[in-house]
């Protein structure tokens, strides 16, 4: 096990006038046995961060540091890390085992060894009577286990995922996060785990990176994260619908934009005075609660009410009042929060 330390870290690719610089000096400290959810957009630089820790891509500036070493130029195999990707990337002519097995039959670790490596992994993973099948006659979330066994079965310092989970259906993906985290608790190894899926960052992370652009938004807890949002692109790129952002709130000040959650806006019961004039344009049932999408002066706004409460329906004015103490302000120009 081992903390990462990454110190004002740089990439770019391409030389000359024609470099492009994607990740502009990223700094995290990420303590031993943390499990680390780094999320972002397509494209603000999560799978280049991820590979430059594995040693998959060069590091242009800063200093990469795994425990107590410098990393920068070490080859991928000295860094005693594992990568679980996506596309699962088990050769379909050997058995489970095998595939498994082979990263440390190529390391010349003798075989009673592996054999008990491979069965403790497979007990873990419950992938014990699957051993002797080949990847083809495993499941999407099976053929994710023995990937994940693979990389167990080699004991290393950190585990890497990269969207791990993207390529499973919506079932399979919730249990596999389940089995992940279970995995963690087991085997408290410092993990990175790269998604763009909020959901998945919030239920796995002890700690989350929000990426944007090349650079980091914020680095915090998943409830920091929702509760005290850095700026306006984490507010919106974390919580689902997205929290409201009021450039012209009315009672707001100039020069801040206002920002509260669909969750924590109530609608103003009877004829009652006070809050936001609301008009209604469309109405969705999610199951359990229902979104209501409409405009307050001509800005966008969404309201959450749960389901079997009355509504205003398409077309209606309401009026909504947002909770006094879930309000957030941001400033118009940088879009960082405001904490004062
Ligand atoms: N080999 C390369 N040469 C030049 N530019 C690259 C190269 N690889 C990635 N990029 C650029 O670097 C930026 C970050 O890419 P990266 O793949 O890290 O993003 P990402 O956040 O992982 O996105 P996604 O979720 O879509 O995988 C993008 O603008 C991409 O176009």
């Amino acid at each position: 096990m081992a903390s990462i330390s990454l110190r004002n870290i740089v990439k770019r690719y391409g030389h000359g006038p024609k470099a492009h610089q994607v990740i502009h000096g990223v700094n995290a400290e990420i303590q031993n046995g943390e499990f680390i959810v780094l999320v972002g957009p397509s494209g603000c630089g999560k799978s280049t961060l991820l590979r430059m820790i594995a040693g998959l891509e060069e590091i242009t500036g800063g200093e990469l540091w795994i425990g107590n070493r410098m990393v920068n130029t070490l080859e991928p195999a000295k860094r005693n890390i594992a990568m679980v990707f996506q596309n699962y990337a088990l050769y379909p002519h050997m058995s489970n085992f095998e595939n498994m097995a082979y990263g440390l039959k190529i390391a010349k670790v003798p075989a009673d060894e592996i054999r008990r490596r491979v069965d403790k992994a497979a007990k873990i993973l419950e992938l014990s009577h699957l051993l002797e099948r080949k990847p083809r006659e495993l499941s999407g979330g099976q053929r994710q286990r023995v990937a994940m066994g693979r990389a167990i079965v080699r004991e290393p310092q950190v585990f890497l995922f990269d969207e791990p989970l993207s390529n499973l259906d919506a079932k399979l993906r919730g249990q596999t996060r389940i089995e992940i985290q279970k995995l963690h608790a087991e085997l408290g190894i410092t993990s990175l785990f790269v998604t763009h899926d909020q959901v998945e960052a919030m239920t796995l992370a002890q700690r989350m990176i929000v990426m944007n652009a090349g650079n980091v938004e914020q680095f915090g807890t998943p409830e920091e994260v929702y509760h005290q949002p850095a700026s306006t692109f984490v507010a919106s790129f974390i919580g689902s619908p997205p929290m409201n952002l009021l450039h012209h709130a009315p009672g707001g000040q100039t020069g801040r934009i206002l920002g509260v959650r669909p969750e924590h806006i109530d609608l103003v019961p009877g004829n009652g005075s006070g809050g936001w004039e609301f008009t209604v344009e469309t109405v969705e049932l999610l199951g359990a609660e229902r979104l209501l999408y409409g405009k307050v002066g001509g800005e966008d706004v969404t309201v959450r009410v749960e389901e079997g409460r009355p509504y205003p329906k398409p077309g209606e004015t309401t009026r909504i009042a947002a909770r006094a103490d879930r309000l957030h302000w941001f400033d118009q120009t940088t879009g960082q929060r405001i904490t004062a």
